[in-house]
């Protein structure tokens, strides 16, 4: 294409920009305009409620921001050209403008390759700078030409500099990630993908494209993304509302069975019990264990008449519940129904009436069936059952060792279940106990990330609320530092019911630098799992060993380092021992430097100070760690979590020390 060519095809896709976006201004103004009025025109209040939030949810989804670009690519079928950007625009007469990234068509921007170029002639992507449209770049599928990863444009978008929160890809998803996005609703995935490939992006793109897909049904049921901690999920939280979807929950896994607040710690040892899967059979023995055959009839006088119910028949009734294999409590409900029922039928049979509701009503809660249920089949809450196990954990049996038994039991039994401080691993015993209760509502999709580190229990927890709906998972084995973290995700998925799901590998990089997971990569024999070895994208980057003589100058180096980083563009984060953290903030404030913690990612300040504990998921542009020896000193699967904190940086990375490397790192 000559220079002038250029200049008019650069115009032309200009002006089919902001002719798109006046489209979508009006697209917006209509749904307003009808937002108002749907208040009147709804029957009755419900109506004009739902209708109220459907509409207000159609104006955000329609909103237009001006720094992201309407559409970022083009594809030439049979002599047509169709624009894919992140939603449908229509023009007043319907007529497409832009293609939503979902859409069927829209998948051979992604997919196409000259081997198979599904009927695309020529692929466009548009480069941007602020929402203005500044270039393209065209490969010609039917002459043979595929840029790959060598596009200029995608290029760009990974080495550009970070800073604030995760960014939606939807511009330059990768092949084998669209697979993954693009995976049908009822395909439950786990992807093994090593650093920085791209794991998160994947699964919120896979959540914003099965709500495209499944709007009705994903909206009736709902998609849930489990992420380790509120820093990581407000790092992601703008994604989905940039991609258009303002309805998913976002949750950590504390968060989603914290059902009383967490008020004591568990000792390590009562956490590893308490995360274990054998917790799960011990609940339900005991809870099961509370059944208990009748031994007397029920007898009812009633005005002039008196109903007895044998022990036999009553046997059966239990007996019967029991097989059903229903839930505890709702078991018990069926109990009461069914004696309730026997009353009725001796009614009719002496009076010739059928009894009223409220007859029906009355007899249900008479004592003499609230005393038989509670000898045979007793009301229990979560608290009142794990109350109960904590403070005789010999109830256990043998699914306990001693030890394990004392790890667990309550030094001072509360009062009562209600006083009770409970801890974190507690909350999952309660949700465990919960679920063996009643069943709880299950998403349609739920999308959990950093999934290494989930425990069994956590896994169980899970697996309740995504029974009848389909799981992403994702996480790295290298990444684990749970002392329960999975070496094998066979068992994580046995965990989430979903043993067969296939087990996908990412291993291409977008975020770290080569020569950084050059370095990092030499932690992966060490770290005891089989997983494959990133390899970078990025030719790029920079990585600087800083040793310090003088332990006393590590601080004051590191300063100097962060104040060095500043000089350039992008994010800087330094990432140290949870111990030192306080410190080195002192230390930045003394001198006049502004820094943020991790989970305030709008924050002005340039500098971010993390406790490598909390950094699984986030990415700085410049990295600085502060003495890796004490990072990796300060928990048992210390290395594990330098292979974390190292794979964190876009651009540079400066490890500052001054003790020794840990070993794994000298090698080479
Ligand atoms: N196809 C892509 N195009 C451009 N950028 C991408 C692409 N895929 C991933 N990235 C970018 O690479 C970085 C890493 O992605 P992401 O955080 O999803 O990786 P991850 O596999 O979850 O990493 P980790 O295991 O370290 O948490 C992000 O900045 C993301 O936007």
């Amino acid at each position: 294409m000559s220079a002038s060519d250029l200049d008019v095809e650069l115009t032309a896709e200009r002006t089919h920009l902001s002719e798109s976006r006046a489209a979508l201004r009006r697209m917006r103004g209509r749904a307003e305009a009808l937002f108002s009025t749907g208040d009147k025109v709804a029957g009755d209040a419900y109506t004009a409620e739902q209708l109220g939030r459907h509409m207000a949810r159609r104006v955000k989804e329609l909103a237009d921001d001006p720094d992201t670009p309407l559409f970022f690519g083009r594809l030439d079928i049979e002599e047509v050209a169709y624009h894919v950007g992140r939603r449908h625009v229509t023009d007043d007469a319907g007529e497409p403008m832009v293609l939503d990234w979902r859409a069927p068509l829209s998948r051979a921007f992604y997919r196409a390759s000259v081997r198979d170029p599904q009927g695309v002639a020529t692929r466009r992507r548009f480069g941007f700078v602020k929402g203005e449209l500044t270039s393209f770049e065209d490969e010609h599928l039917d002459r043979g030409e595929e840029l790959g990863t060598s596009s200029r444009i995608l290029t760009a978008e990974i080495e550009r500099p970070r800073v604030g929160p995760m960014r939606d890809i939807v511009a330059t998803i990768q092949p084998e990630q669209d697979e993954l996005v693009r995976a049908e609703l009822a395909d439950s995935i786990c992807v093994q993908g090593a650093p920085g490939t791209g794991k998160t992006a994947v699964g919120l793109h896979r959540a914003a494209f099965l709500l495209y897909l499944h709007r009705e049904r994903l909206r009736r049921s709902g998609v849930l993304i489990v992420g380790p901690n509120t820093a990581f999920l407000s790092y992601i939280s703008a994604v989905l509302p940039t991609l258009g979807e303002v309805e998913v929950q976002q949750s950590t896994l504390d968060d989603l069975v914290g059902r009383v607040p967490v008020k004591a710690v568990d000792s390590p040892a009562a956490a590893l019990v308490k995360h274990d899967a054998r917790m799960a059979e011990v609940l339900s023995g005991l809870l099961w264990s509370r059944i208990a055959a009748p031994t007397q009839p029920i007898m009812v006088s009633d005005g002039s008449y008196r109903w007895r119910i044998d022990t036999e028949p009553l046997r059966r009734i239990v007996d019967e519940a029991r097989r059903e294999g229903l839930p505890y409590a709702t078991g018990r409900e069926r109990v009461r129904a069914r004696v309730v029922g026997l009353l009725q039928r001796q009614s009719e049979y002496r009076t010739g009436n059928s009894p009223s509701e409220s007859w029906l009503r009355k007899m249900s809660k008479i004592p003499q069936v609230t005393e038989f249920l509670e000898a045979c089949w007793p009301a229990v809450t979560p608290e009142s059952l794990v109350a109960g196990l904590l403070t005789d954990p010999s109830a256990a049996g043998e699914l306990l060792t001693e030890p394990e038994q004392d790890a667990i039991r309550w030094v001072k039994p509360p009062k009562t279940a209600k006083s009770a401080k409970w801890t974190a691993g507690d909350l999952l015993l309660l949700d465990e106990a919960a679920g063996l209760l009643e069943r709880e509502n299950s998403f349609g999709h739920v999308v959990i990330d950093e999934a290494q580190d989930l425990s069994a229990m956590q896994a169980r927890a899970i697996a309740r609320r995504s029974e009848h709906g389909s799981i992403t998972l994702l996480g790295d084995l290298a990444q684990g530092t749970a002392p329960w973290a999975a070496t094998d995700w066979r068992d994580i998925l046995a965990h989430l019911g979903k043993p067969d799901a296939a087990v996908v590998p990412l291993t291409v990089g977008f975020r770290v630098p080569e020569a950084v997971v050059t370095l990092a990569n030499r932690l992966l024999p060490a770290l005891g799992v089989q997983v494959p070895e990133a390899v970078s994208l990025r030719r790029d980057g920079d990585l600087v060993i800083v040793p310090v003589a003088d332990p006393a100058d590590l601080d004051a180096r590191t300063l100097a380092e962060v104040t060095a980083a500043l000089e350039h563009e992008g994010s800087v984060a330094v990432i140290a021992a949870d111990t030192a953290v306080e410190r080195i903030r002192g230390h930045l404030t003394a001198a006049g430097i502004a820094h943020a913690t991790p989970d305030d990612v709008d924050a002005e300040a340039r500098v971010t100070v993390v406790p490598a504990t909390v950094v699984k998921g986030l990415e700085y542009d410049h990295v600085v760690v502060h003495e890796p020896a004490d990072i990796v000193a300060a928990e048992p699967r210390g290395l594990n979590r330098l292979y974390v904190v190292l794979t964190r940086a876009v651009t540079r990375l400066s490890v500052m020390h001054a003790k020794p490397l840990p070993e794994p790192l000298n090698i080479g």
